[in-house]
């Protein structure tokens, strides 16, 4: 192999450390007191809700444990989505994104401006997903997204839509345990959510031979609600820890899943609590999976801090804003590569 393509390089500054810090991980928690169907526990829930709070202000991702996502339904995603990027390049294209429709196959993202040592497959969790024609304010057209149907492995859709139910499920309980750690109702964002932009990528770093110099995903946070991932056990993954604002190795721990809060539950919590950066490191032995669920609320959301979270001396940080016509605008920028820095929550932050 000759010299790595440019587009690949970091800025020296952020460029992974291959000395890697493993210490204090994030908190894992286990949600099996969710799960007792008999007697229901209210001590247990609340103490849940405690340990959720903290993970969240704390440090912005945790990893859950006993969450009712079946392992052998997430046994059969991995395989399948193995199988599918097993593929030639020739055929993986057969079912490319393109600049109407952004499900489906690629491995040109950029993430700040930078491209990532990927390849990924994006599939909307609900299908037709409903979404602003442009991310201009005054076009108030509305098209479709919907998902391309990929050949091989033969069951891969269905094994893909089977997926979503039992992911999505898992979204909602911790939805509910965000509110109530906010002292909200529990289903006080489930209206948000009844049409939902959500969808589900699958990740694939190769092994990359220049593991100093580039990244599987450049440093970045999300930008939707939560994000629920499947990791597998090679590790990559890294998180910028609150305390101290250092790089982070988070350990595989099997059929957990890792939760991240995105910048909508920032700005519904005013900042009480915070998204927060993450990246992946590529190494030049291993390839890499994951399966991360991005939750997203309906495109006609206003997004804005809430009402009860708010008050005289703690008045909203932020402007409303659509997240339809941000979430087009940021699919937008990172197709048709910009030299600017797309859209990002700040761009809405009240000085
Ligand atoms: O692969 C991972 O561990 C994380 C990927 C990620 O952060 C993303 O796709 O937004
Ligand atoms: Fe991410």
């Amino acid at each position: 192999m000759g010299d790595i393509d440019p587009a690949f390089v970091q800025e020296e500054e952020h460029r992974p450390k291959l000395s890697i810090i493993e210490a204090q991980g994030i908190p894992e928690i286990d949600l099996s007191p969710l799960f007792h169907h008999q007697v229901p526990n209210p001590s247990a829930i609340d103490a849940l809700v405690k340990e959720i709070g903290s993970a969240c202000k704390e440090w912005g991702f945790f990893q859950v444990t006993n969450h009712g996502v079946p392992q052998s339904l997430r046994q059969k995603l991995e395989e399948a989505s193995r199988l599918f990027f097993a593929q030639s390049l020739e055929e993986k294209r057969k079912v490319a994104r393109d600049a109407i429709n952004p499900s489906g196959y690629y491995d040109t993202e950029h993430t700040k401006n930078v491209r990532d040592w990927k390849e990924v497959f994006d599939f909307i969790s609900h299908d037709p997903t409903l979404i602003p024609l442009s991310s201009d304010e005054n076009d108030d057209r509305v098209t479709q997204w919907t998902n391309p149907s990929p050949q091989y492995p033969p069951q891969f859709r269905a094994i893909i839509e089977e997926y979503i139910q039992e992911v999505e499920k898992l979204a909602y309980r911790l939805l509910e345990l965000i509110a109530l750690s906010l002292g909200l109702e529990a289903k006080r964002f489930e209206e948000f959510f009844k049409d939902q932009t959500s969808f589900i990528r699958f990740n694939h770093y190769p092994p990359c031979p220049y593991p100093h110099l580039a990244l599987g995903v450049g440093r970045h946070k999300d930008a939707g609600a939560l994000t629920i991932l499947a990791q597998d056990e090679v590790g990559g993954l890294e998180v910028k820890r609150k305390s101290d604002q250092e790089w982070v190795l988070v350990k595989p721990t099997p059929d957990a899943y890792i939760i991240n809060v995105g910048d909508i539950i920032q700005v519904w919590s005013n900042d009480t609590y915070e998204s927060v950066e993450h990246r992946v490191m590529v190494n030049s032995a291993r390839e890499r999976f994951s399966i991360p669920f991005f939750f997203f609320p309906a495109h006609y959301t206003e997004v804005k801090p809430l009402e009860e979270l708010t008050n005289e001396e703690n008045p909203p940080k932020y402007r409303p804003y659509n997240w339809g016509k941000f979430l087009v605008n940021r699919k937008g920028s990172n197709f048709a590569k910009k030299k600017v820095e797309n859209i990002q929550i700040y761009h809405y932050k009240i000085a």
